[in-house]
């Protein structure tokens, strides 16, 4: 199987991202200048280069050429050089797939060239490089002599793939591939120039066989401007050759000079000379997507479009009343779903009106069912904004309906105010200075312990029930005519009189210590001395070592309140029995003392 070979020899760069655009140039029209007799080409990644560019590539390139953007997925690395931007540098390793070329003089394009290097494409090694400034051991890969070939392509897309390269980017991962097999050409190939350190002698000696010049480190010419190039030292010279190529070439007397490259160069794009803004050639966010995007750069910060930049507190005293299209739905929205359609009724509902409405106005049947004096009387309606609703509040007035308590219908209620009422069933005089209002009692009719106050007592809107009016300490139970009526008895709670603290106290211990011993065993009627009982308290032995110890923590609170057996007959010797085994655990009433200090 034949493989076909390249059979035509080329320059090559890579152009990763738009602003390296002058570099590129620059580069090109070096080479063109020096009088090259090899085509140019220009490895570019479609993804990260605007189209802009590369037709501005295609004015001096013979191929722009798309490539893959390889990117460093471990890029850790690169930031011991500080150079996070080489994230994509790996994309160098498709020079060898470019196997339509016989040979390749790959060039960065930061590099200007003093002459054309046209004879390394004679040379015979499959890869040839120049030594690095930095460790001279290395290579440098801004410019390279190479013949492209799947073989090294896939082993060093392999390396690239798992990111093996001592500095993130391609110079690692070619080094560490070409380690023992690179042929080493001359540092006048691949000139590297320093602001900060330059060998002046060597470079006096021997400036004149220099045939490229490259701007190594994250400063280039074109991002440090046309001063960065005045001076006399080694490094101002080569910076200045650099410039000289992009004045031959760009800066146009004419202002023909694409606005674009300007825009990449330092100094040299100034838009309030042009009439027409040459657009940047960054991708535009046309509408930014706060789901996938930061904001774009020069968005306005937020609010930046109130009327107003300070606001202070509103001395409006009138309240707010919402517009009606902020009152819920009255009508409910036609069903759309078949659940809406087919909705069961609700079990719990709240009430949007009295649930038990009373009838229309008519004194006969207001009188019978609710006696208090109020209820014959028309309700004045209760301020427009109750809690109780707008609407059902004029409703129920305009119906005449009265307003009620909940509690007053409670049945339970109601019984025991009857159950007083019965006992006093003379009526007390009301003496507050209110008229009499309260007809006598009937017995077994309800008896309102809330109402609203009428006009005459109460002329301002009623708003809160309020008490219903009644005798003067209704309820102590005592009156002022010095009636000693007392109120009924609530179960279970016994007369003060009977109430003997004393007896109380020891029935409550005589309750405790037969439910202790009912605890312990069942015991027969027959049985019931004390000392069978005390038999059958299961005993526990003391822990090993522990005999006779005395609790330190434990205080008994006071020897009265011991529980003590109050059964006449056999009280003699439970007591002791209890007692005794209380003073076991319970220290010595000394202690006890102490302890209260
Ligand atoms: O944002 C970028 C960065 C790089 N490049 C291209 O990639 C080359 C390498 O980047 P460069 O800034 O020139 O790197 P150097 O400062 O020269 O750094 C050294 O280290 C790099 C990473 O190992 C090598 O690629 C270089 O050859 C080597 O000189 C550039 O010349 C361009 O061709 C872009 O187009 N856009
Ligand atoms: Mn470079």
């Amino acid at each position: 199987m034949a493989i076909q070979e390249g059979t035509e020899d080329v320059y090559a760069s890579l152009l990763l991202t738009d602003n390296y655009l002058p570099g590129a140039l620059v580069l090109a029209h070096s080479l063109r200048d020096a009088g090259t007799t090899k085509k140019l080409a220009i490895l570019v990644t479609a993804d990260t280069v605007s189209s802009e560019v590369i037709e501005q590539l295609k004015t001096v390139y013979d191929y722009v050429i798309p490539v893959e953007r390889v990117k460093n997925e471990h890029p850790a690395n690169l930031f011991l050089m500080n150079r996070p931007d080489l994230h994509s540098a790996f994309t160098k390793v498709n020079l060898w797939k470019l196997t339509q070329f016989r040979k390749i003089v790959y060039v960065d394009a930061d590099v200007v060239a003093y002459r054309a290097p046209d004879e390394l494409f004679d040379l015979p090694h499959a890869f040839s490089a120049a030594p690095d400034i930095g460790w001279p051991d290395l290579f440098n890969t801004g410019v390279m002599a190479l013949t492209p070939n799947m073989g090294d392509y896939y082993a060093l897309v392999a390396l690239a793939e798992r990111g093996i390269s001592f500095d993130g980017a391609d110079q690692g991962l070619l080094n560490m591939h070409f380690k023992n097999t690179f042929n080493r050409i001359s540092f006048s190939y691949n000139v590297t120039p320093s602001a900060h350190y330059q060998y002046v002698p060597a470079y006096k000696h021997l400036q004149s066989t220099i045939s490229m010049v490259h701007f190594i480190g994250s400063d280039k010419p074109w991002t440090q401007g046309r001063q960065q190039s005045t001076g006399n030292s080694p490094f101002t010279e080569m910076a200045g050759k650099w410039w000289a190529v992009f004045d031959r070439h760009y800066r146009k007397e004419d202002g023909s000079t694409p606005h674009l490259v300007q825009y990449f160069v330092k100094g040299e794009f100034n838009p309030t000379t042009t009439v027409v803004i040459a657009p940047p050639p960054e991708p535009k966010i046309e509408s930014w997507d706060a789901s996938k995007q930061s904001p774009p750069s020069d968005s306005k910060p937020e609010a930046a479009n109130f009327p107003q930049a300070h606001y202070g507190m509103s001395r409006d005293k009138a309240p707010y009343v919402a517009s009606d299209q902020y009152l819920p739905p009255v009508d409910r929205p036609k069903p759309i779903f078949p659940w809406e359609a087919n909705q069961p009724k609700p079990t719990r509902v709240f009430a949007e009106r009295p649930l038990d409405p009373l009838p229309p106005k008519s004194p006969s049947l207001a009188t019978s069912t609710a006696p208090v004096v109020q209820q014959n009387e028309p309700t004045t309606p209760p301020p427009a904004n109750l809690a109780t609703g707008e609407a059902s509040a004029e409703a129920s007035a305009a119906q005449g309906n009265t307003w009620t308590n909940a509690w007053d219908e409670d049945p339970s209620i109601d019984k025991y105010v009857s159950a007083i009422s019965s006992k006093h069933s003379r009526t007390r005089s009301q003496g507050l200075g209110v008229v009499p209002t309260t007809p006598p009692q009937k017995s077994g009719a309800s008896l309102k312990v809330t109402d609203f106050p009428s006009e005459t007592e109460r002329p301002s809107l009623p708003v809160t029930p309020a008490p219903h009016s009644r005798p003067p300490n209704w309820a102590t139970g005592t009156s002022e005519d010095g009636d000693g009526d007392q109120l009924p008895a609530a179960d279970g709670v016994p007369e003060q009189a009977e109430w003997d603290p004393l007896a109380q106290l020891d029935k409550l211990a005589h309750q405790h210590s037969e439910a202790l011993l009912e605890k312990l065993g069942t015991v027969s009627p027959q049985e019931e001395t004390i000392g069978i009982r005390g038999q059958q308290i299961p005993s526990r032995p003391v822990p090993f070592g522990s005999e006779g110890a005395k609790s330190p923590t434990y205080v008994s609170p006071s020897p009265v309140v011991s529980p003590v057996p109050v059964k006449p007959a056999s009280s003699t010797s439970t007591s002791k029995i209890l007692s005794t085994s209380s003073a076991s655990t319970s220290p010595p009433t000394s202690t006890l003392n102490k302890g209260k200090k």
